[in-house]
C-alpha cells in the first residue's frame, strides 16, 4: 500500500447502516484491498459519543487498511478533503410527519452538507446519498454544491437492485452470480420499477425465461420494491447490513468498474435519457469505467415498462416541486 490514504467521510456513522457500513469500509472492500482509507465520520453532537465508541471497536480490527478516523459534528470539517462521502443520517419519518415536513427536515440536513462539499470536498469527490428520500436529498444537496460537477452527486438504489437479482435467482432457481443486467429504474420508494426485460439468466433473456407476467406484476415488482417495509416488519427495524452491503457496491462499482458484460442501477441526475426529465436524480442502467458511470443507451422499452417507469419519474417529478416550493433547491 504505497498510495495516499482517499478520504472517506460518513454521516450518520453512529446509526444501524453506520455500524454495519464502517467495518465494511476499514476492511478494504470499498476501494479495494490496495487502497489506504482515512474515515472521517459525522455525527449529530448527541450521537458523538457512540461514534467514538464504533471508533474504539474500528481501532481493535486491527485494519491494515485503515489508515486513521476522525469524528465531527461539523459537516465544514468533516467533508474537508473528502474524496468520498456516504450521505447516511437523514431525518426518519416519525408519526403524524407529512411527506413535505419529511423532505423539510431533510432539506436542514442536505442543504448544509451539499454547502459544506462545495466549501472544501476534494476535486475528485464522489457522493452517495443513502438517507430516505435518498434521491430528493441528494438533489437538494447537489443545488447546494455548485462548483461540483453535477454528476457526481448519487443516490443509492443498488439495494433494490441486488434485491431484485436474488428474487429473480430464486425465480429460476439459478445462482445470483448468473444474473446480468437488470434494471431498477426512477424512485427509491415503493413507485420503483424493477426491470427484467433486459435481464439476462445464465446467457437467457429473463422475462423469456420467466415467462409469466402474472408473477412479474402481481409477486415479483411489488416484492422489490416494497421490501423495505417487508424487513420493517420482520425485523423491527429497517434494513441496515443489506443496506451498508449495497452501498459499498455502488461506491465500489463506481470507481473500479463494473464487470465485463454486466450493468448496475443508480440514481444520477438525468441527462434526459428514456425520457426522464433533465435534472432529476433517478435510477438508470449505467455501466462503470475508468471512475465514471455512463447510461446504458438503446434499450428497448415496452408500454409495460413505459408506464412504470413514467410513474415512479413524476413521483421524484413532484418531489422536486414540492422543495422548489419550500425553497430547497
Ligand atoms: N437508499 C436505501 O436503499 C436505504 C436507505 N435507508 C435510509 O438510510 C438512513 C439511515 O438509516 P439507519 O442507519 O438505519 O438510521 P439510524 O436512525 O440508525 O441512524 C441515522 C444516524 O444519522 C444521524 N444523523 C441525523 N442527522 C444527522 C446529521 N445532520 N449529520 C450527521 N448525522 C446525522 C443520527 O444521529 C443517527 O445516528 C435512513 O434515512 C433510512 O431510511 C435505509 C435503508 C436503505
Ligand atoms: O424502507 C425503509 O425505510 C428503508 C429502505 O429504504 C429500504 O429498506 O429500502
Amino acid at each position: 500500500m504505497t498510495q495516499a490514504p482517499v478520504n472517506v467521510t460518513v454521516t450518520g456513522a453512529a446509526g444501524q447502516i453506520g455500524y454495519a457500513l464502517l467495518f465494511r469500509i476499514a476492511s478494504g472492500q470499498l476501494l479495494g484491498p490496495d487502497t489506504p482509507v482515512k474515515l472521517r465520520l459525522l455525527e449529530i453532537p448527541q450521537a458523538v459519543k457512540a461514534a467514538e465508541g464504533t471508533a474504539l471497536e474500528l481501532e481493535d480490527g486491527a485494519f491494515p487498511q485503515l489508515a486513521g478516523i476522525d469524528i465531527f459534528d461539523d459537516a465544514k470539517q468533516a467533508f474537508a478533503g473528502a474524496n468520498v462521502a456516504l450521505l447516511v443520517g437523514a431525518r426518519p419519518r416519525t408519526k403524524g410527519m407529512e411527506r413535505a415536513d419529511l423532505l423539510e427536515a431533510n432539506g436542514g440536513i442536505f442543504k448544509p452538507q451539499g454547502e459544506a462539499i462545495n466549501a472544501g470536498a476534494a476535486d475528485d469527490i464522489r457522493v452517495l446519498v443513502v438517507g430516505n428520500p435518498a434521491n430528493t436529498n441528494a438533489l437538494i444537496a447537489q443545488s447546494h454544491a455548485p462548483d461540483v460537477p453535477a454528476e457526481r452527486f448519487t443516490a443509492m438504489t443498488r439495494l433494490d437492485h441486488n434485491r431484485a437479482v436474488a428474487q429473480l435467482a430464486k425465480k429460476l432457481d439459478a445462482p445470483v452470480g448468473e444474473v446480468r443486467k437488470l434494471t431498477i429504474w426512477g424512485n427509491h420508494s415503493a413507485s420503483q420499477y424493477p426491470d427484467i426485460f433486459h435481464a439476462e439468466v445464465a446467457g437467457r433473456n429473463a422475462a423469456e425465461a420467466v415467462n409469466d407476467e402474472k408473477w412479474l406484476a402481481e409477486e415479483f415488482i411489488p416484492r422489490v420494491a416494497k421490501r423495505g417495509a417487508e424487513i420493517i416488519e420482520a425485523r423491527g427495524a429497517s434494513s441496515a447490513a443489506s443496506a451498508a452491503n449495497a452501498a459499498i457496491d455502488h461506491v465500489h462499482d463506481w470507481v473500479l468498474g463494473t464487470a465485463e458484460g454486466d450493468w448496475t442501477s443508480m440514481a444520477i441526475p438525468s441527462d434526459g435519457s428514456y425520457g426522464v426529465p433533465e435534472g432529476l436524480i433517478s435510477s438508470f442502467p449505467v455501466v462503470c469505467k475508468g471512475g465514471k458511470y455512463e447510461i446504458v443507451q438503446g434499450l428497448e422499452i415496452s408500454e409495460f415498462s413505459r408506464g412504470r417507469i413514467d410513474a415512479s419519474v413524476g413521483e421524484l417529478a413532484e418531489e422536486r416541486e414540492a422543495v422548489k416550493k419550500l425553497g430547497l433547491i
